[in-house]
């Protein structure tokens, strides 16, 4: 399998079984991680290594000390952002996904604050039942980056 291009960003994770879990999920499709700080854990915590296992040697993973420095490398890369947000309006499935991608996704507790949602033009929905408030973030990572791929492995690029 061809690894792909494509970046999983996780603002300021709080929950670290998640984020053991996207790791893991990383590894497995060969998908690169940056994790923008703080996060409500160390990347030592017991419960990431237990959802992560041995995966996590395997993830290539950056950690950015917060959102201004990811935004500069993500620049520097010339990478598209796009947020995954409850409040975005647009399916996630309705949207064309890039190669270089990067797929933001917000913290446990919060989401993202209102500027970094004020500054992602590309924000993406995972429709969800009325009533119902949120997916697990793991979840939500592993539809939107399985559908990234298809779109990806489809067009060939
Ligand atoms: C547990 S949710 C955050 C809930 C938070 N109270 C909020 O209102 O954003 C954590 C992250 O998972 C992703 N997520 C969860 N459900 C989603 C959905 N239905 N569509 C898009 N992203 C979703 C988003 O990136 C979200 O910031």
């Amino acid at each position: 399998m061809t690894i792909p291009d494509l970046r999983i960003a996780l603002f300021q994770p709080d929950i670290p079984g998640n984020t053991g879990t996207i790791l893991r999920l990383a590894a497995c499709l060969g998908l690169s991680v940056d994790i923008i700080e703080p996060a409500g854990f160390d990347i030592s915590d017991r419960n990431l290594k237990r959802a992560g296992m041995d995966y996590i040697a395997a993830v290539a993973l950056t950690r950015h000390i917060n959102w201004e420095r990811f935004e500069l490398s993500r620049q520097a890369e010339g990478r598209r952002l796009v947020l995954a947000s409850t409040k975005a309006a647009l399916p996630y499935t309705a949207f064309m996904f890039q190669p270089a991608d990067t797929l933001l996704f917000g913290r446990e507790s919060a989401g993202v604050p209102d500027h970094v949602h004020a500054s992602t033009p590309h924000r993406i929905l995972v429709p969800m039942v009325e009533g119902q408030r949120s997916l697990n973030v793991a979840m939500s990572v592993a539809m939107i980056a399985g559908e990234a791929l298809r779109q990806i492995n489809l067009s060939g690029t």
